[in-house]
């Protein structure tokens, strides 16, 4: 693998901003003449829209830990090779929202399966491509919780729907993984408004790219 792009991934709770952040950054980066593919986890392509559809559906309640590991697995290898790689191969800033730290807080640490177990299931299905930069948008669990419930009009899905302590448990995960790649990840205070949000990112991301091309 001899990647030439720049893989940059958002991460972070429910209601976080993320996706409102990322659709802001991309119209203004876009503009500003840089070359960006961005895309979300789980899902970006055919076959992993579908894979969301199963492990997102409500219906499902009956679904065990690894199971949904392995899924999310699943799905992001078909990402990576369908849609993330050859776009780092000609070049390109991926930007997807959310990727394997999302496994490692939710699967590995808020659902017990273990970091490091949900980490070699994720190493099998990406190799060594890790991401360049994450941003870890974070806020307090509650707080985007309410965000969603007072604006969102999407249904909520199976893994909106578990309880506060499980989002508790998903920031306490997050932090965990930030220890574990600290020049990885850049934490981001996303209890600030959406624009001050929008304009950190925007300058951490101009820096990244910039000392990336001396
Ligand atoms: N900084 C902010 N302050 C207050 N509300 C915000 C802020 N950023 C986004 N929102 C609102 O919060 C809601 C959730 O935002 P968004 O969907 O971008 O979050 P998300 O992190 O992508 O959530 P999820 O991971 O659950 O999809 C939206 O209604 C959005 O308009
Ligand atoms: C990639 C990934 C995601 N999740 C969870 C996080 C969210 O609850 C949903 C995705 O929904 P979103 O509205 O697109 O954020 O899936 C996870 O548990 N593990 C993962 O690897």
């Amino acid at each position: 693998m001899n990647n030439q792009g720049f893989f940059i991934t958002i991460e972070g709770p429910e209601g976080a901003g993320k996706t409102t952040v990322m659709s802001d950054v991309v119209a203004r980066l876009t503009k500003e003449g840089y070359d960006i593919v961005s895309t979300r986890e789980p899902g970006g392509i055919r076959i992993s829209e579908h894979i969301r559809e199963v492990i997102l559906n409500n219906a499902y309640t009956e679904m065990d830990g690894r199971t949904e590991a392995l899924l999310y697995a699943a799905a992001r290898r078909q990402h990576l090779v369908e849609k993330i790689e050859p776009a780092l191969n000609e070049n390109k800033i991926v930007l997807c929202d959310r990727f394997i730290d999302a496994s490692l807080a939710y699967q590995g640490h808020a659902r017990g399966l273990g970091i490091d177990e949900v980490l070699s299931i994720n190493e099998f299905a990406i190799g060594k491509l890790m991401p360049h930069l994450t941003l870890l948008f974070d806020l307090e669990p509650s707080v985007g919780l309410k965000r969603i419930a007072k604006h969102d009009e999407r249904e909520k899905n199976r893994l909106d729907a578990e309880s506060l302590a499980f989002h508790e448990a998903v920031r306490e995960g997050y932090q965990e993984v930030v220890k574990r790649y600290p020049e990885r990840i850049h934490v981001v205070d996303a209890s600030k408004s959406q624009e001050e949000v929008t304009e950190y990112v925007l300058n951490v991301l101009k820096n990244s790219l910039s000392s990336r091309m001396k």
